[in-house]
């Protein structure tokens, strides 16, 4: 691996895992990707809506953020950094890939606080400390990333996994891709766009063209793309094969557009 090549963060969401085979065609492009050290960041929110449901509790969610009440945390804890982040590091290891499950709290690596949109114990993550991802780059593994994080006070909390993925690209000055279940993001007559400017993205939000999960995921790649200064490519993770030509700038999916300031 060469020290200068620029990690990669992927970010899968959980559906996924629903797919037959679609996490397997992922990974065998990942294990492809040569010289490229990646980090995989993932979701799961499907999983914890079912896990949830099981328990007895109602889901709510706010502009695609589930509110999360303390009594809730062991479930969805329990969901991503457990059950979905084992299913994905085990599927990887069986290619071959190193894969090491983590959260965002391991090694310090992500520090949390309370999210202020009032949804209980929802984090704001804050980028704190590479030294482990980039050992573990170092060593050639394959880093596998829940969305589970900590506050300063230890107690754990919910990260929507979009901005998870944006702290770690963050945290390791990396390239994103927001991998869903959909090409990219729409407009209001069911086309895909080609890219989106965040003055757009507010009207398309504003008219519910844009909602749930997707108004998540373009708030963060905004969020990204204008502390990064570059745009962030939102594609599916069902056309995994498209993956080296949108790393070389090909036209694949929605490109976020950073707002450049003066
Ligand atoms: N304008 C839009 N364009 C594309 N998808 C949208 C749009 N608005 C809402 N969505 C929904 O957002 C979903 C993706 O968000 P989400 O389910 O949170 O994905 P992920 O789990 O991959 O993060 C799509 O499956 C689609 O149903
Ligand atoms: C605060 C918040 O919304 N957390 C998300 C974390 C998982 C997630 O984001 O999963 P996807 O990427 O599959 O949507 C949740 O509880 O669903």
């Amino acid at each position: 691996m060469s020290k200068q090549t620029k990690p990669l963060v992927i970010k899968i969401g959980g559906a996924i895992l629903e797919k037959a085979d679609a996490l397997t065609a992922l990974l065998k492009v990942i294990a492809e990707l040569k010289n490229q050290p990646v980090v995989l960041v993932h979701g799961g929110g499907c999983v914890v809506d079912d896990m949830l449901c099981q328990a007895g509790f109602a889901t709510e969610k706010k502009n695609g953020l589930r509110v999360t009440s303390a009594e809730q945390m062991p479930i969805i804890s329990g969901a991503l950094a457990g059950h979905v982040n084992k299913v994905i590091v085990a599927q990887a290891n069986s290619l071959h890939l190193n894969a090491v499950g983590l959260s965002l709290a391991d090694g310090n690596m992500v520090k949390c606080v309370i999210s202020p949109l009032d949804l209980g114990a929802v984090g704001e993550p804050k980028a704190s400390q590479s030294k482990l991802l980039d050992n573990l780059l170092k060593g050639e593994f394959l880093p596998v990333v829940s969305s589970i994080g900590a506050l300063e006070s230890g107690e754990l909390v919910n990260v929507n996994a979009d901005d998870a993925a944006v702290v770690i690209c963050q945290l390791l000055n990396a390239e994103l891709l927001l991998l869903t279940d959909v090409n990219g993001v729409m407009d209001g007559s069911g086309n895909y766009l080609s890219d989106l400017t965040e003055q757009d993205a507010k009207l398309l939000i504003q008219s519910g063209i844009i909602h749930g999960g997707m108004t998540a995921k373009v708030n963060a790649a905004f969020h990204a793309a204008n502390q990064l200064r570059r745009s962030i490519a939102v594609a599916s993770w069902q056309a995994p094969e498209q993956i080296p030509s949108l790393l070389s700038g090909a036209n694949v999916g929605t490109r976020i557009i950073p707002e450049l300031a003066a």
